[in-house]
C-alpha cells in the first residue's frame, strides 16, 4: 500500500523539525514519525499553516504506508548505532527499491559500509546550517548513486540555501563522499571558530576590552573582508546577556568546549590522508584542553595566569591577522578533499564545494565566493597559491605574524593561529629542514635519503663503517 507522502522524515528532534517545516513550506507533502510519539503530536499541533502538507505518523507501518512508491525516508537521528538500529527497523517494512537517507553527521566510513551492504537504495548527505539552516536553507552535501540523488534532487534544491538563485545542494560523489566533505566542512568550522575565540582572547585579555566593546568590533568586521557567519554570531554572542543575572552571558559560560566528534574525525582521517591540517587538529586539541577545567587551575597556581594585559595590537592588524589565518584554514581544509579525490578516486568539485558553502551552511562567508572562482579558474593549486588569495596572504601574514609573536610574548594560547602561521611558513620556504630529519633516520636506521643529484637511496658515511665509534 502506499500514500501520498512525496518523502518521510524520521527524527523530530532540532534538525529534522526544522528540515520537514521547510520541505512542507516548499510544497511538498512528507510523512513524518518520532521515536517519542509526543514530539509527533506536539510538531503537527505546532504546524500553523504548514498542517495541510504534514502526515503526522505514530507507528513505522503507519509511516511507510504514508508514502508514495518509490519511497524516499530522511533519518535525522543522532549519528552512529541509532541510523543502523533504523535502518534495521525499517528495511523489512519497505520495497526493495526504497530510499533511505541518512542526513545526520554521518562519519563518513559508516556510510561507505552502508552503501556497501547493499540492503537496499541509499544516500549519505551531510546538512549545514543548525536549526534556523534547516528551516529557512542549509548547505546539502550528497554522497550516493546519481540516480538515487535523481530522485529526490528537486526536493533538496527546493529546501536548500540560495546563492544568487543559484542551490547550495548538490552530488559530491558516491558512497560516503557527502559526509566526507561535510565532516571536512566541520573541521574548518572548528579552526574558523578556535581562531575567532583566540582574537576574542587577545582583546579580552590583552586590551581589557569589555564584551560590548568586543561585539562592536565582531560587528564591524562583519561589514568586511572577514564577513562571515560565525563572526556574526560571535558579536552576537558577545553583546548577549544572561537573563538569570543580566551579566554579560560569555562571563557566566563555563569555558570548556562541546564536541561531537566531526572534528575529531576530521583529523584523525587527514593524518590517514597525509593531508597537513594543523589549524584544524590545533582546534581540536583546543576543545580537547579547554574541558581539563582542574588541571588548567593547578596549572595557573603553579605558573601564575599565562594571558598578560598588553598595550595591543591595533585592530586592523587582529582584523588581517584573523583574515590571514581564515584563508589558511580553509586552503587545508581544500586540500583534504583534493586528498580525498587522490586517495578514493572521487572527484569532488572543488569550485561547486565552495559555492554550495556560500550561503547556508556554518562556515559561509564572502570570502567563499572569491574561494569559488578562484579554485576555478586554477583546478587542483592549493587556495594559498591562487592568484587571488596569494594576494591576500601577501598582504596579511605580516600581521599574522604580529599577532601570534605578540600573543606568545604576553602568554595568550592561540594554537590554531600559530598553527595557520606554521602552516604559511613551511609552505613557503622551498629548502626547510627535513635534511636533518633524513640524516637521523639513515644514521639510526639506514632508511637512506635522495641526495640533491638526484639518486635515491643513498646513505651517510655511517653505513660504509658500520657505525664506528665516530659516527
Ligand atoms: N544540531 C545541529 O546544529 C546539527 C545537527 N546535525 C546532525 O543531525 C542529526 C540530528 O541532530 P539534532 O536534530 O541536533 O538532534 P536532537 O537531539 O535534537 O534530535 C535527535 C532526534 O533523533 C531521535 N533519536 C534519538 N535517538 C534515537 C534512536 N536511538 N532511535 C531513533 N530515534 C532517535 C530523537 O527522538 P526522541 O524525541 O525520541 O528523543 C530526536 O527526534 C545528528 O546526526 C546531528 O549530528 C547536523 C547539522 C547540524
Ligand atoms: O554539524 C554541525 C554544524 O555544522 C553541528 O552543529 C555539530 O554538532 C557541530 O559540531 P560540534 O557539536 O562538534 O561542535
Amino acid at each position: 500500500m502506499s500514500g501520498h507522502a512525496r518523502i518521510g522524515l524520521i527524527g523530530l528532534g532540532t534538525m529534522g523539525a526544522a528540515l520537514a517545516s521547510n520541505i512542507a513550506e516548499k510544497g511538498f507533502d512528507v510523512a513524518v514519525f518520532n521515536r517519542t510519539t509526543q514530539v509527533t503530536r506536539d510538531f503537527a499541533e505546532n504546524a500553523g499553516d504548514l498542517a495541510p502538507k504534514i502526515t503526522p505518523t505514530e507507528t513505522l507501518d503507519d509511516f511507510v504506508a504514508a508514502l508514495s512508491s518509490p519511497r524516499a525516508i530522511i533519518l535525522m537521528v543522532p549519528a552512529g548505532d541509532p541510523v543502523d538500529a533504523q535502518i534495521e527497523a525499517l528495511r523489512p517494512l519497505l520495497d526493495d527499491d526504497d530510499l533511505i537517507i541518512d542526513c545526520g553527521n554521518a562519519n563518513f566510513h559508516d556510510t561507505d559500509r552502508r552503501v556497501d551492504a547493499h540492503t537496499g537504495p541509499f544516500l549519505g548527505v551531510g546538512v549545514s546550517g543548525g536549526e534556523e539552516g534547516a528551516r529557512h536553507g542549509p548547505s546539502i552535501m550528497a554522497g550516493g548513486d546519481t540516480e538515487y540523488w535523481g530522485r529526490v534532487e528537486d526536493i533538496m534544491t527546493a529546501i536548500a540555501a540560495k546563492h544568487d538563485g543559484d542551490p547550495c545542494a548538490a552530488l559530491m560523489g558516491p558512497g560516503g563522499a557527502g559526509h566526507f566533505v561535510k565532516m571536512v566542512h566541520n573541521g574548518i568550522e572548528y579552526a574558523d571558530m578556535q581562531m575567532i575565540a583566540e582574537v576574542y582572547g587577545i582583546l579580552r585579555d590583552g586590551h581589557g576590552m569589555d564584551y560590548d566593546a568586543i561585539g562592536d568590533i565582531f560587528a564591524a568586521w562583519n561589514k568586511g573582508p572577514l564577513e562571515s557567519y560565525l563572526i556574526e554570531i560571535s558579536g552576537k554572542v558577545a553583546h548577549a546577556r544572561d537573563v538569570a543575572t543580566g551579566k554579560p552571558l560569555l562571563s557566566v559560560i563555563v569555558d570548556a568546549a562541546g564536541q561531537k566528534g566531526t572534528g575529531r574525525w576530521t583529523v584523525i582521517e587527514a593524518q590517514h590522508r597525509l593531508a597537513p591540517v594543523p589549524a584544524i587538529e590545533a582546534a581540536v586539541v583546543a576543545r580537547n584542553l579547554s574541558a581539563r577545567l582542574q588541571e588548567r587551575a593547578k596549572g595557573q597556581s603553579i605558573f601564575g595566569a599565562a594571558p598578560q594585559a598588553w598595550d595591543g595590537l591595533d585592530h586592523t592588524t587582529l582584523e588581517q591577522g584573523l583574515m590571514a589565518g581564515k584563508i589558511l584554514c580553509y586552503a587545508q581544509g581544500f586540500e583534504m578533499l583534493s586528498a580525498a579525490t587522490r586517495d578514493f578516486g572521487w572527484d569532488l568539485p572543488m569550485a561547486r564545494i565552495a559555492q554550495i558553502w556560500r550561503e547556508g551552511c556554518i562556515i559561509r562567508s564572502s570570502m567563499l565566493d572569491e574561494m569559488a572562482t578562484a579554485l576555478d579558474a586554477a583546478p587542483g593549486v592549493n587556495l594559498m597559491f591562487t592568484d587571488h588569495f596569494a594576494a591576500i596572504l601577501k598582504d596579511t601574514h605580516g600581521a599574522l605574524r604580529q599577532v601570534v609573536a605578540q600573543a606568545a610574548l604576553n602568554g595568550h594560547p592561540v594554537p590554531a593561529l600559530s598553527s595557520g602561521l606554521a602552516y604559511f611558513d613551511m609552505m613557503r620556504t622551498a629548502r626547510g629542514t627535513a635534511d636533518m630529519i633524513q640524516g637521523q633516520r639513515d644514521f639510526f636506521g639506514l632508511h637512506g635519503f635522495v641526495h640533491v643529484n638526484g639518486t635515491d637511496d643513498q646513505h651517510g658515511p655511517w653505513a660504509k663503517e658500520a657505525c664506528d665509534p665516530h659516527c
